[in-house]
C-alpha cells in the first residue's frame, strides 16, 4: 500500500462520486464520424502532439478548429477524448464538436469551435486593469468548472488560453495533459510548460491536485501585472525551481519539502544555494506602477506558495478583493 501523503482540499471526491464510465477512459469507445464533412483551411497552430488549421464543416458553413493528432498511444487519445466529452458545455471550455478520422490512414483529428486568438504577446500588453479582472475571472470560472468535473487541466499557459477580445471570448483550450484527479494516485511529474510548472513538478511530488493549475495561473497573473514575460524564466527544469527560489526564497522551500517528506534529486539539490525571499513590492517599477495595487499582489502571494496546499483554489481566487464588483457572466 503506498502511502498518502496529500488529498486534496476541494472536490477529491468528485471523480468517485460518479459512476466508473465517467473517469475510466481505458476501453472508452469513439464513434469516429466521416472527415470527409471537413475541409481545412489554413494552417494556425502547431504543438507537440499536433497540428491545428482553420477549417469549416461543409455541411453548415460554421468555421471550426481542426486538431489533427500525431500519432501517440491510443490510451492518451482516449484521455484527451474522454476528458472533453466530459467536460464540452461548461463554461469557458473549448467545444468538441466532432471526432473524426481519415477512413484510410486512420488518423485522428478533433473538432473544436473556432476562437479568433489574438497572441496573447500582443494582447497581454494592452490589457487595462479592467480587462485582467475580467479575463482572469472567465479563466477561473472555467478551471473551477473542470475542477468541479474531477479533472485537473496540467497544462495552464497563455497559449492554451484562446481569447477573443472582439467578442470578450475566453476558452481553456488543449485537454492532452488533463487527468482525472483520484486522492492519494501518485501522478507523473513530467507535465506542464516549463515556465508554468508549479514547485511540486519541480521537487517531484507526485500527490499533487487541482492546486497545480492555480500556480500556473498565479504565474500568468504575475507576468501580465509585473510586465515580466514569463515572470519565471528557467532554462531547464531544475533551473526553473532556481530562478522561483529567487523570488519565494529557500527557507519557504525547506518548509516545504519537510512538510511531505520529500528528498530533491542531486542536479537540483546541486544548483539550489541559500537565498532570502524577495518583497513583491521590490517588483515595483515605473513600466508597472498602475497595476502592481496591493490587491492585487495578495492575490498573487496567495496564489504563487511552494505548498499546494496554501494556494488558493479556484473558487476562493474569484472571490478575492481584487475581483471585487467583477461580473461573472
Ligand atoms: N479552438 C481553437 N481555436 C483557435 N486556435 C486554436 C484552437 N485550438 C488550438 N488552436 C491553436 O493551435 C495551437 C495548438 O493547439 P493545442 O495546444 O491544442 O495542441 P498541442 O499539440 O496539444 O499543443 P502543446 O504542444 O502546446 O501541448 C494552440 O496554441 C492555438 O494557437
Amino acid at each position: 500500500m503506498m502511502r498518502v501523503y496529500s488529498v486534496s482540499k476541494v472536490y477529491a471526491n468528485a471523480c468517485e462520486d460518479r459512476p466508473r464510465e465517467y473517469w475510466d477512459y481505458e476501453d472508452h469507445k469513439i464513434f469516429w464520424s466521416n472527415i470527409s464533412n471537413y475541409e481545412i483551411i489554413s494552417k494556425i497552430g502547431r504543438g507537440k502532439y499536433s497540428e491545428v488549421f482553420d477549417g469549416i464543416n461543409i455541411l453548415n458553413q460554421q468555421p471550426c478548429a481542426i486538431k489533427v493528432l500525431k500519432p501517440v498511444k491510443l490510451k492518451k487519445i482516449f484521455r484527451e477524448v474522454k476528458i472533453l466529452q466530459n467536460l464540452t458545455g461548461g463554461k469557458n471550455i473549448v467545444g468538441l464538436l466532432d471526432i473524426v478520422h481519415d477512413p484510410n490512414s486512420k488518423i485522428p483529428a478533433l473538432i473544436f469551435e473556432h476562437v479568433n486568438n489574438i497572441d496573447f504577446r500582443v494582447l497581454y500588453p494592452k490589457f487595462q486593469i479592467i480587462d485582467i479582472k475580467y479575463y482572469f475571472t472567465q479563466l477561473l470560472i472555467g478551471l473551477d468548472y473542470c475542477h468541479s468535473m474531477g479533472i485537473i487541466h496540467r497544462d495552464v499557459k497563455p497559449q492554451n488560453v484562446m481569447i477573443d477580445p472582439i467578442k470578450r471570448k475566453l476558452r481553456l483550450i488543449d485537454w492532452g495533459l488533463a487527468e482525472f484527479y483520484h486522492p492519494g494516485t501518485n501522478y507523473n511529474v513530467r507535465v506542464a510548460s516549463r515556465y508554468h510548472k508549479g514547485p511540486e513538478l519541480l521537487v517531484n511530488l507526485q500527490q499533487y491536485d487541482y492546486s497545480l493549475d492555480l500556480w500556473s495561473v498565479g504565474a500568468m497573473l504575475a507576468a501580465i501585472i509585473f510586465k515580466i514575460e514569463p515572470f519565471f524564466r528557467g532554462n531547464s527544469n531544475p533551473d526553473q525551481l532556481v530562478k522561483i527560489t529567487r523570488v519565494l526564497g529557500t527557507n519557504k522551500l525547506e518548509l516545504y519539502l519537510n512538510k511531505y517528506g520529500i528528498d530533491l534529486d542531486q542536479e537540483t539539490s546541486r544548483l539550489i544555494s541559500p537565498c532570502n525571499e524577495r518583497s513583491w513590492q521590490s517588483f515595483i517599477n515605473d513600466n508597472n506602477r498602475k497595476f502592481t495595487t496591493n490587491t492585487v499582489i495578495d492575490l498573487i502571494d496567495n496564489l504563487l506558495r511552494y505548498d499546494h496546499q496554501e494556494r488558493l483554489t479556484a473558487k476562493e481566487a474569484m472571490e478575492h478583493p481584487f475581483f471585487e464588483g467583477t461580473p461573472t457572466f
